[in-house]
């Protein structure tokens, strides 16, 4: 068997959460490292290891904010110029996170390179922030003191890697686990490749009895699921989906670590902060050089073909998690709405996902 497409990948993550630079391979090869956490010593390896200029690439949304100036959406990534010597780590995080103080010099927009999606893309894989400092990398780089030991990624698995890795899903352990509201309830876990980040299903009885059981594809949120907290709904669902489907005597809820509507927990605390300075849940994602929604439904998709739940009746508001999934190719029967109730905090939120992701409100 030849070396997994991923397996660069997720070290090559491993690598920017620790702020080490990797080469981002194409044909023009970068080397390349995240603002968020490159430190003195991986900017001054970019430095001794670029053969031209090195710059700052930023999401749209975010570039806009740096340079005050609007910026088309439809742009893929946005390159600002970094002169020698190199901007210092402070000044960096500060354009990287727009919720720390916004004292920063005045950048100069520059052509991106060829790569700047995948330098971008890996920032995010990392749960990072999607600013990530690039420059054209020395050829024979490989064989100098300082490149030793960096990691090659090919810019084009970057790309590919949330489908790829979802395509390595497999069940790894399988328990019954009686709840409070569903005394029948078994937990099965599924891993993909990258051995990394875990997906639960947990199944309600014998969902495969019925033609077409009830499904809650529910995205982890430690604060509202585990916490308890009041800006959001995900509590009370995740509890109602398993009560209702012990109610009716089946169902699977596939719990998800796509946390943050795939952002990661950090980035949502961060966009929390954001929103409580007047964003709303979509524009503070933005801000943050995030797209709304980042999550990837193959991986449900390929949770359901595990399970063999080739049909089933989806319990949600959001027409987006629909139309992701029927695109994946899965089977859905029927949506069934899930709303719950205002609570007094979130009522702004439930508001604006009706508004902006055309959920279903009561
Ligand atoms: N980025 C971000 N994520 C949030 C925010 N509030 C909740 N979330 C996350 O949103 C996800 C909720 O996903 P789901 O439960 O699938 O809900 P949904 O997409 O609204 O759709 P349905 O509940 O199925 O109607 C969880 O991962 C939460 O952590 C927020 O303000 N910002
Ligand atoms: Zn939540």
């Amino acid at each position: 068997m030849g070396v997994p497409r991923t397996r660069a990948v997720h070290r090559a993550v491993a690598d920017a959460r620790r702020g080490v630079p990797v080469i981002v391979a194409g044909p023009h090869p970068l080397i390349v490292g995240p603002a968020e956490t490159l430190g003195a010593e991986g900017l001054h390896l970019i430095d001794r290891l670029s053969a031209g200029p090195a710059s700052l690439v930023l999401a749209p949304s975010r570039a806009a904010a740096v340079l005050r100036t609007p910026i088309a959406d439809d742009a893929q990534a946005v390159a600002l110029a970094l002169s020698r010597p190199l901007i210092d780590v402070a000044t960096l995080r500060r354009v990287a996170d727009p919720t720390l103080e916004q004292i920063m010099p005045n950048f100069t927009r520059t052509a991106p390179p060829e790569q700047a999606g995948a330098a971008l893309a890996l920032g995010k894989l990392a749960r990072l922030l999607p600013a990530m400092v690039v420059a054209p990398v020395r050829p024979g780089w490989a064989s100098l003191p300082l490149g030793a030991g960096l990691l090659v990624v090919p810019a084009a698995d970057l790309l590919t890697y949330p489908t790829e890795l979802a395509a390595t899903l497999h069940r790894v352990a399988e328990v019954a686990i009686p709840l409070d509201d569903a005394p029948d309830a078994r937990l099965i876990a599924f891993r993909a490749l990258d051995q990394g980040i875990e997906h639960m299903a947990i199944l309600v009885g014998d969902p495969l009895r019925e033609a077409a059981p009830l499904v809650r594809i529910h995205s982890e949120c430690f604060t509202g699921d585990l916490l308890g907290s009041l800006r959001c709904d995900c509590g009370p669902q995740l509890k109602g989906a398993i009560r209702r489907m012990a109610e009716s005597g089946a169902g699977a809820v596939l719990y998800l670590a796509q946390e943050g509507r795939g952002i990661g927990l950090i980035n949502k605390l961060r966009a929390y902060t954001l929103q409580d300075r007047g964003l709303d849940t979509v524009d503070a994602n933005r801000a943050l050089g995030w797209q709304a929604d980042e999550r990837n439904f193959h991986i449900a998709a390929a949770m359901l073909d595990a399970l063999g739940l080739k049909r089933i009746r989806l319990l949600t508001n959001n027409p987006e998690k629909l139309a992701g999934l029927l695109a994946c190719g899965v089977d859905v029967a029927e949506r069934v709405p899930h709303i719950m109730e205002p609570n007094g905090v979130n009522d702004g939120y439930l508001a604006t996902k009706a508004r902006r992701f055309g959920h279903l409100l009561g």
